[in-house]
This record gives C-alpha cells, sequence and structure tokens, in this order.
C-alpha cells in the first residue's frame, strides 16, 4: 500500500516513523522545501516532493494530511484532481468532515486525532468514520492506523474532546513528569536516572490501567498504604488543587472559556 504524509512537521514525522517501523507500507511525503524534512528522508529513505502537483505522480493509495490546521483544507483543495479511489486520512484538530468534503467531494475522507506516541507505535488514535464507507475502504484505514496503536472509533462530534484527551495529553503528561524529575533531582537522584524512573514508571501505570480496566481510583487506592507515605503525597496533590488543574487544562483545550 502505497501513503503520502502531506506535512511533516511534529505529527507528520511521528506518523512516517510509525508506519515506517512496521515495514508494511510503501512511504512517501510531501513538505515544502525544508533541510530537517529532506534530511529525516534520507534517514528514514522515503520520497519526498515540494509540491502538491507532484502528489499525483506518487499515486498514493492513502494520503494523510498532517498539515497545520489552518491551511488544511487549501490544501485538500490541491489534492482533488488525486484519483477518486484515494482515501484521505485528516488529523488536522478542528477540521471536519464537512470542511473537507466540500472540496474533496469525491474522495473517501476518514478524520483522525492521533498523538505522538504513533512514533513507537504506542499511540491513541481517535477515528471518526464516514456514514457512506464500504467495508473495504475501513479494512484498509485500519490497517493504517492499526499499525499505529490504539484506534478508538467515536461520532465525529466526540472527536474534538478524544482529541484533547489523547492528543494533547501526552503533553499534560510531560509536565507531570518534567516536574517529577525535578523534585527527584532535588533530592539527589541524577536527571538520567529520573527521567528514566518517572517514564518507566507512568509506561506501567498506563499498562496497569489499560489492561486491567479498573478505575484509576481503585488503582490509586491500591497504592495507598494505610498511614503509609503515598496518601501523604495524594493530600498535597489535593491541597495544590492537582485535580482541578487537569480537569481545567482539559476544559481550556477544548476551547471552553
Ligand atoms: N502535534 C501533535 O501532537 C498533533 C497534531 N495534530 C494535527 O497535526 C497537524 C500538524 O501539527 P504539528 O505537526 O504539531 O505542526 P508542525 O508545525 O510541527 O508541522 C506542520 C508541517 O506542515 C508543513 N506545512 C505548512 N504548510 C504546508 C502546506 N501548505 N503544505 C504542506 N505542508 C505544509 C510545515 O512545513 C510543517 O513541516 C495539525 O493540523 C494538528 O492539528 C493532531 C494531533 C496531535
Ligand atoms: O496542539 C494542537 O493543536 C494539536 C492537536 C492535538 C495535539 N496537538
Amino acid at each position: 500500500m502505497k501513503i503520502t504524509v502531506i506535512g511533516v512537521g511534529n505529527m507528520g514525522s511521528a506518523i512516517i516513523k510509525g508506519l515506517g517501523n512496521s515495514k508494511k507500507f510503501t512511504l512517501s511525503a510531501m513538505n515544502p522545501v525544508n533541510p530537517r524534512v529532506s534530511k529525516l528522508a534520507d534517514t528514514l529513505k522515503f520520497e519526498l516532493v515540494n509540491t502538491n502537483a507532484d502528489v499525483a505522480e506518487l499515486a498514493p493509495d492513502v494520503v494523510i494530511l498532517t498539515t497545520p490546521a489552518p491551511v488544511t483544507v487549501a490544501v485538500a483543495k490541491e489534492l482533488a484532481v488525486l484519483n477518486d479511489h484515494t482515501i484521505f486520512i485528516s488529523a488536522a484538530a478542528g477540521i471536519s468532515h464537512n470542511d473537507l468534503r466540500a472540496v474533496l467531494p469525491n474522495k473517501i475522507i476518514a478524520n483522525i486525532i492521533p498523538n505522538t506516541p504513533v512514533e513507537v507505535n504506542a499511540g491513541t488514535i481517535g477515528l471518526a468514520l464516514p456514514r457512506e464507507i464500504t467495508a473495504d475502504d475501513i479494512s484498509t484505514i485500519m490497517t493504517v492506523l492499526d499499525s499505529l496503536g490504539d484506534v478508538i472509533e467515536v461520532p465525529e462530534q466526540q472527536l474534538d474532546i478524544i482529541g484533547v484527551v489523547g492528543g494533547c495529553g501526552p503533553a499534560f503528561v510531560d509536565v507531570m513528569m518534567d516536574a517529577m524529575s525535578d523534585a527527584a533531582v532535588k533530592h539527589g537522584l541524577d536527571r538520567q536516572t529520573a527521567y528514566q524512573v518517572v517514564a518507566s514508571m507512568v509506561k506501567g501505570t498506563g499498562t496497569l490501567a489499560y489492561d486491567s480496566q479498573l478505575a484509576p481510583a481503585l488503582l490509586r487506592d491500591q497504592v495507598t498504604s494505610p498511614g503509609g507515605t503515598t496518601i501523604k503525597g495524594v493530600e498535597a496533590l489535593e491541597k495544590n488543587g492537582f485535580r482541578y488543574a487537569i480537569m481545567d487544562a482539559v476544559n481550556k483545550a477544548t476551547g471552553e472559556k
């Protein structure tokens, strides 16, 4: 299957690396001239073109749009010349199926919100499929997305909130990991060991929650030994409004005032 990624920034690079790891696809990309992207193409050995007009020659089966949201509809319009069997998967946050349908009237279009862990095939990918789509096209889309991580299909109106929790969430967790690492350094751990411990702890905590399907509050209760150290830390989190800070981060990232 031939896949072309349009816009090789943070998200586009993560997707190309993840797809490259799976070794299942023939990859190519389009990005305006940029030495960083040329270097990535050389390293990962994918074909790179610098204009949308050149994408037709690549004849992709699947196009993944990872351009900045404000230019995505204009970019899609330039790609309307592609074969009508081309499947478009758009990762642009806030750009709806209808926005794209208006400029790609005859194409198959799916909307996703991925996150940066797709780079290591451990992504969280919210997926909204159109109403009219064949089983074969769904199968093609799932072959691509399953190779990047966990795919969670939702109605399009839920894609924004999935996008905030799954897509923005890694940045919120990164802030917490950074703060925890600083505290560990304050208590004498060298920085590299601090990062390793914190990242391993987050990875294991996530895997346990995902595999057990237990409520986070129940998992927390398993750590808080009576009269122990953890409950003292949890009390400090409550005192400092940690839970509300997280809820407010999600609220604000949805665009809520
Ligand atoms: N960064 C993330 O974690 C996530 C990003 N997204 C979506 O991915 C898209 C890209 O976001 P980032 O990678 O963070 O931005 P970015 O700024 O890192 O990357 C954008 C890339 O698109 C290229 N570009 C700009 N104009 C272009 C055009 N007209 N045609 C082709 N390429 C063009 C830029 O040169 C750059 O390489 C956005 O629509 C965003 O909503 C979605 C989920 C998560
Ligand atoms: O910050 C953003 O707008 C994008 C969408 C989800 C994650 N990054």
